[in-house]
């Protein structure tokens, strides 16, 4: 049988102006190689350098002991950035691999040390089960590194089937996720 497209589904990238949705959305960026502050700026700058990005608010940065990589692995910056956005889940996932192959990320060693780690955590109240998308991100409520500079930015946001940042944040073990004096700033 061919693959009838189903009218009644509209992708969201079609549609024009006021007709899409306009939905809270959170990145989690991270970096372990290379002046990690720095990527982790040039991640905030690229993203929201549309018109279709709507910066909302930058987290703190926190440092962390990397969670499931090679041994010797050095530590992650983290910070999540919010915003809203009227682009579907798979455009969001697009930019976030180009701005990561922008920086110098690499794919080499299975979770190897990387300049710039863009993750698509939420989009609004959407849900996507593709391979090679999943939204909600399936890793994030078992992450301290993205729950706690979430939960500074947007508590009250709740996660498909999974509930508010703020209840999840105060349900992992965040021993180690240090906060950062040096902060990201949104481009004015
Ligand atoms: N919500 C999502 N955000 C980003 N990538 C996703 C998402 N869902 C699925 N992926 C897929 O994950 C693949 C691997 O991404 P990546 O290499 O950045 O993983 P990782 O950061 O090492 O691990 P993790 O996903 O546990 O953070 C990507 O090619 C992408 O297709
Ligand atoms: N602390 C920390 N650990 C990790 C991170 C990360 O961003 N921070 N990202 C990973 C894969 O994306 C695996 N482990």
């Amino acid at each position: 049988m061919t693959n009838v497209p189903n009218p009644n589904v509209v992708d969201a990238d079609t549609l024009t102006g006021d007709l899409r949705p306009l939905r809270r959305t959170a990145f989690a960026l991270g970096s372990n190689l290379g002046d990690r502050l720095e990527f982790l700026q040039a991640a905030v700058d690229t993203l929201t350098d549309s018109s279709e990005i709507v910066p909302v608010a930058v987290s703190p940065v926190y440092e962390s002991e990397p969670v499931g990589t090679p041994e010797g692995s050095p530590r992650f910056l983290n910070a999540v950035l919010v915003v809203d956005t009227t682009l579907s889940p798979r455009s969001l996932m697009e930019r976030a691999q180009s701005t990561e192959s922008a920086y110098g990320r690499t794919r080499d060693v299975p979770n190897g040390p990387r300049t710039l780690d863009i993750d698509v955590l939420a989009v609004g109240d959407v849900t996507s089960d593709d391979d090679d998308l999943h939204v909600p991100h399936p890793r994030l409520a078992e992450r301290a590194f993205v729950l706690v500079p979430w939960a500074d930015i947007d508590p009250d946001f709740s996660v498909p089937g999974l509930g508010r940042v703020i209840d999840l944040s105060s349900a992992v073990d965040a021993t180690g996720v240090r906060r950062l004096d040096e902060a990201l700033e949104i481009p004015a």
